[in-house]
């Protein structure tokens, strides 16, 4: 005889291996598991969820919020509350949680080796080999990598990481965190960043302080020449004026992770630009890095439906 199933995970779109994790734990305490096949399964999943696991592929907004009537936390695979009302959530009491620092090391090293390969011209090397063509003019003018300027922009676990690798083939690294007074590397202002870097990194939460930091007038404003790297969020970056921007050639390269809306539409201006590197939402992605989110996110629903508080928990 079955028993009768004592709620409902929801889970939204993943590109995890398996849910091997979230079953089992769903077998523990005799709840059903319901992993959402698209955005609509997911929606249609919320007034039954007695727990929502949400990934960057799903949002949750204050429209949500009133029919989660049995919800009892919500936990983000990840890191980053940007796709979901947390006033709204705060609203309806139901608490929210993140799971920081399984892939701190994974982020900043696609960030460094993406900020690399751009200084080094290596898209446009390997587009004009593709492309039958040879040398041209492409990498004459690029900084030797002990000469080169980095700015890193947000000095959390992430940016400190990265900050220490660019310092480790002696580039001369500058930050930018408006919450941090004291660093190993030099701080300035965001426009001394901007204006004065060849590559720039971004490693800032995206907020509606953040939204669109990186607009067309800054990237006019930015050093000519000058790479962007973003592994952090899409919606720091106007794309449409960074495609311009790289078709133009005042920016040299873009390594990009993270896209304003995921995936990334098939006509989406930033699939034709010049000189970049794009990945699909894959810099936090290693051997250890799966197992571990998916093993906090679980760690942090048995919390919720043990009825322990889910606040100031660090990996
Ligand atoms: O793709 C995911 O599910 C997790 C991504 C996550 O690490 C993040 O970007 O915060």
């Amino acid at each position: 005889m079955t028993r009768d199933a004592q709620g409902t995970i929801l889970v939204a779109p993943h590109h995890f291996p398996n849910l091997d994790r979230e079953h089992a734990l769903a077998e523990e305490f005799g709840y059903t598991l319901n992993p959402a096949a698209d955005v609509e399964a997911f929606r249609e999943g919320l007034p039954e969820a007695d727990i929502v696991m949400i990934t960057p592929y799903a949002k949750l907004t204050a429209a949500d919020f009133p029919v989660m009537s049995k919800c009892k936390a919500v936990i983000r695979y990840g890191i980053g509350y940007d796709n979901i009302d947390v006033d709204a959530a705060t609203a309806a009491e139901i608490p929210v949680s993140i799971v920081p620092g399984t892939a701190s090391e994974e982020v900043a090293s696609h960030a460094f080796a993406m900020g690399l390969a751009l200084a080094r011209r290596l898209p446009a090397g390997g587009a004009s080999i593709q492309n039958l063509g040879w040398a041209g003019t492409i990498g004459y003018d690029t900084p030797v990598l002990s000469e080169l300027e980095v700015g890193v922009l947000g000095m959390g676990r992430i940016g400190q990481h990265v900050a220490r690798m660019y310092q480790a083939v002696g580039a001369r690294v500058r930050a930018y965190d408006p919450f941090v007074t004291e660093s190993f590397v030099d701080l300035t202002t965001l426009d001394d960043i901007l204006e004065n870097s060849d590559v720039v990194s971004l490693h800032l939460p995206l907020t509606a302080d953040t939204a669109d930091l990186i607009s067309k007038d800054v990237l006019a404003g930015m050093r000519k020449g000058a790479v962007v790297v973003n592994v952090s969020r899409g919606g720091l970056i106007e794309e449409s004026a960074l495609a311009e921007a790289l078709t133009s050639g005042h920016i040299a390269g873009a390594g990009i992770d993270t896209f304003a809306e995921e995936p990334l539409g098939a006509e989406h201006p930033l699939r034709s630009a010049p000189n970049t590197i794009l990945t699909p939402h894959i810099a936090w992605r290693s051997n250890r890095s799966t197992g571990a989110l998916q093993e906090g996110a679980v760690e942090r629903v048995r919390l919720a439906l043990t009825g322990q508080p889910l606040i100031d928990l660090v990996n």
